[in-house]
């Protein structure tokens, strides 16, 4: 029983997922940078250390645009008129996503540059 709980619970967050891949041009955008840095950790040899930090920062992006995501279609339900509030929600949650995918970007470049740098240099 409660198995089963847990993989119907399983099946929404996918579920989750999967319709904002689809209705968020954003999150298919860090979706795909994600894959291409995941491409680049393995072409490039990245250690361990290096996966991991690789991997949490991706989690952070994806997490961010999911909450962000919430975000959005919970203020467009319950305050689809304009309201300053809502609008101030909707801007906090971004600013989320933008602190992320800066963080995400420093790793990239001070992971991924040396490592290209000894390779064309
Ligand atoms: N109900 C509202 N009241 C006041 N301002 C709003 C409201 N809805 C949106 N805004 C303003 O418009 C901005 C864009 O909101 P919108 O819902 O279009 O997000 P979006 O541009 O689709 O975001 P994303 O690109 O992440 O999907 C918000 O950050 C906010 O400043």
């Amino acid at each position: 029983m409660n198995d089963k709980k847990h993989g119907i619970g399983l099946f929404h967050a996918i579920k989750g997922i999967g319709s904002a891949f689809l209705s968020e041009r954003n999150f298919r955008i860090h979706s795909i940078a994600a894959v291409f840095a995941i491409g680049a950790g393995f072409l490039l040899r990245i250690n361990r250390l290096e996966w991991m930090i690789l991997v949490v920062v991706i989690g952070l992006v994806l997490q961010a645009e999911l909450l962000n995501t919430a975000a959005e279609k919970l203020i467009d339900y319950i305050k689809p008129e304009f309201h300053p509030v809502a609008g101030l929600v909707k801007d906090v949650a971004a600013g989320a996503v933008l602190i992320a995918a800066l963080a995400a970007f420093a790793i990239g470049l001070l992971l991924f540059v040396p490592k290209l740098y000894d390779i064309f240099f």
